[in-house]
């Protein structure tokens, strides 16, 4: 198989048939719904809180909350139904998370989405929790993850999942790859490809975008969504503490499975870091579709799938992106 990433990787050119990159058009379907940007921001407490959800639904982004404030998640499901919004939450495998469903159906409050969020998605327990939730909530659009190989897409696919989200170990915040040997760090782009290659259903590509061209290449590669966490913690909106440092603002961005998220020191696979501060979470959304707009114009199409035709280069080969242990 040939390995690449996302530096690695330029996209060539078409004739350009379009007046002015405003007439690209950048909407995605997913799911029962349309979308301004075929981009959300991780499902971590270091990216997403109830706020920043309910206002990506109100401005027709999509979204996932977290699952790290795990008694909150009802209540979040029922509020944000009241206030005329899509419900997209967040759920892991462990037993107390079948009350979850339960509670959800008790309650009539079926989330439009729900990301089954693992470490390793391609298990037997994942798969149980997909038929679960297919049983009790069979409206929900499942998204279910992280995984790293084509056999992970057909098995989760069988087993009902609606989409797939792609990235082991490509984050920012993630040492997974250091700490295990294992994953799609430095290989991330190439494996959004061969999972796509035999899917039937979405893939959202996850972790390892640090400049927004990388979206357009995502989507070249047969993404349809791409979760992006990095990026998107260092705003004004972003749950993360703020410091300065020689006059420069930061924030905190931490892993979902550090020790400061897990409160704990055993099987931790991601570190906490800062983020250099970036002003309003609007403004950088308006730039990553104005940049998708220009890709679009580049491919020589209208709309997003147009991204998908383009033929690229290979220009080097990285492994692993620039990334280090943390303390
Ligand atoms: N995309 C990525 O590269 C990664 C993402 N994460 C994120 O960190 C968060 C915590 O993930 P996770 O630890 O799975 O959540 P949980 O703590 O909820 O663990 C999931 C369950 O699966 C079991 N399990 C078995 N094998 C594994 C394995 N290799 N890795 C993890 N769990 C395993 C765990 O048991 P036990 O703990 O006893 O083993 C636990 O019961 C999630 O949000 C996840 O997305 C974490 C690592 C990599
Ligand atoms: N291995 C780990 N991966 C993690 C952890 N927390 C989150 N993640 C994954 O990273 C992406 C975001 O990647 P980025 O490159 O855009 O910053 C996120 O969606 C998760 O899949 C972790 O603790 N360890």
């Amino acid at each position: 198989m040939e390995t690449f990433d996302y530096e690695d990787v330029q996209l060539i050119p078409n004739k350009c048939v379009l007046k002015s990159r405003k007439e690209a058009d950048t909407r995605i379907k997913f799911g029962p719904r349309v979308f301004k940007l075929p981009v959300v921001p991780a499902n971590m407490a270091s990216v997403i809180d109830e706020d920043l959800a309910l206002w990506l639904a109100q401005n027709g982004y999509f979204y996932v909350m977290h699952r790290f404030e795990p008694q909150t998640r009802a209540a979040f499901v029922q509020r944000i139904h009241q206030q005329g919004q899509f419900a997209s939450i967040s759920i892991g495998i462990k037993d107390h998370e079948y009350q979850l469903v339960d509670q959800l159906k008790e309650m009539h409050e079926v989330p439009e989405y729900i990301t089954i969020d693992v470490a390793h998605g391609h298990s037997d327990y994942v798969m149980k929790m997909i038929d679960y939730i297919k049983k009790k909530l069979p409206e929900s659009f499942v998204i279910v993850g992280n995984i790293a190989t084509p056999q992970a897409v057909i098995d989760l696919e069988s087993a009902g999942a609606d989409a797939t989200k792609v990235g082991i170990g490509p984050g920012k915040a993630c040492i997974t790859k250091l700490k295990t040997g294992f994953g799609t760090g430095g290989w991330q782009l190439a494996a959004i490809q061969a999972c796509s290659a035999v899917a039937h259903c979405p893939i959202v590509a996850d972790g390892g975008v640090r400049y927004n061209g990388d979206i357009a290449k995502s989507i070249r590669f047969g993404a349809s969504m791409v979760m992006i966490g990095s990026m998107f913690a260092g705003h004004q909106e972003s749950p993360g503490e703020m410091m300065t440092i020689d006059g420069q603002k930061y924030k905190k961005y931490w892993g979902s499975a550090s020790a400061v998220q897990k409160n704990d020191v055993h099987n931790i696979e991601g570190k906490q870091l800062l983020v250099p501060y970036r002003g309003k979470i609007s403004d950088t959304l308006q730039a990553m579709q104005e940049d998708l707009q220009s890709s679009i114009s580049y491919a020589g199409g209208r709309k997003l799938e147009d991204l998908r035709k383009v033929d690229y280069v290979i220009v080097k080969n990285s492994i692993i992106n620039g990334d280090q242990l943390g303390d």
